[in-house]
């Protein structure tokens, strides 16, 4: 049984890897996926100089999934670039910053290194008091790609926020698809998002308890936005899926959807790096009762009615 995805050079022994912001703020926690089934890793996404973050508690999870407002901590560009620098093997570096010009910044010093992996550029986070998300402003994503891929000369994809409306995603589609992008990773936590607890409280401390939502609760919309990209991408802009995966069936029906690599959140936030082991064994036997030797037989053929 062939597992593999390739992404533009880029081959993947499985489509497994984690969600940016789980399991992936140090070194350790990288070298614990790394080490782990997970067939790749993203870093925490990462800006210019380290950042603490908001106040606690910041991260919160139930049954039904996590809500969370970090604030973007990260140990700074520096420390990821040069621990991915020495690895060998094809790794994610996520990255953001807080306005267009420190973007340019911090992709002209990935460019400048000797990374050779794939930025995946967090055009998302919902979380940074008084900052949109910029995915949300087309005509600011449009301009930012047409100056970054003057520059820039490695691979880099986007991490996108979820679209409710079908015109967004033609109108995104549009854009995304004037640019040499390797991958569209769909999608980032829900933004701002509230959860009470029995105390008639929100669950977490910063924006009045407003914060991204992830897990099952926002599977139906992850699978929605990886098979409207999917739909309307250029081929050779691979789809990530990313959102409410829990078990094989959940990776297999983002595969089903157009996904390429599948990124695990909330649920390796909850089991650790085990969880990609169990959930690969999953898709393994989902895939031999459908009698599929590779995941090409069956990406992308979600049936409609
Ligand atoms: C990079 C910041 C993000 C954060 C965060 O650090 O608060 N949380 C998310 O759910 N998504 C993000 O993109």
């Amino acid at each position: 049984m062939n597992l593999k995805v390739k992404i533009k050079d880029f081959e993947f022994e499985n489509p497994l890897m984690n969600a940016a912001g789980v399991n992936c703020y140090t070194i350790d926690e990288l070298e614990e996926i790394r080490n782990s089934k997970a067939a790749s890793f993203v870093t925490k996404t990462c800006t210019l100089n380290t950042r603490q973050g908001n106040l606690e508690p910041r991260y919160y999870e139930n049954e039904l999934g996590s809500i969370n407002s970090m604030g973007l901590p990260n140990l700074g560009i520096d420390y990821y670039l040069n621990y991915l620098e020495s690895l060998d093997g094809t790794y994610f570096l996520s990255v953001t910053e807080m306005n267009t010009e420190n973007i340019h910044k911090i992709l002209e010093k990935i460019n400048e290194s000797s990374f050779n992996g794939l930025v995946e550029l967090n055009l998302s986070c919902p979380n940074i008091e008084g900052k949109p998300q910029i995915a949300y402003d087309f005509k600011t994503t449009d301009k930012l790609l047409a100056d970054i891929f003057k520059y820039f000369k490695k691979d880099l994809g986007v991490k996108l926020p979820p679209y409710f409306d079908l015109a967004h995603f033609d109108i995104m589609a549009n854009i995304l698809n004037k640019y040499p992008i390797r991958f569209v990773n769909s999608i980032n936590s829900i933004g701002n998002a509230i959860i009470i607890d029995e105390n008639d409280t929100v669950v977490i401390k910063p924006k009045n308890g407003f914060g991204g939502l992830g897990g099952e609760y926002i599977k139906p919309t992850a699978l929605a936005n990886v098979n409207a990209f999917y739909r309307r991408l250029n081929k050779d802009i691979k789809i990530i899926g990313t959102g409410g995966v829990n078990t094989g069936r959940d990776v297999y029906e983002h595969i089903l959807c157009g996904a390429y690599m599948v990124q695990i959140g909330t649920r390796l936030q909850k089991e650790k790096s085990k969880v990609f082991e169990r959930i690969l064994n999953e898709l393994k036997e989902i895939m031999k009762e459908k009698n599929y030797n590779s995941l090409d037989e069956f990406r992308g053929k979600l049936k409609t009615l």
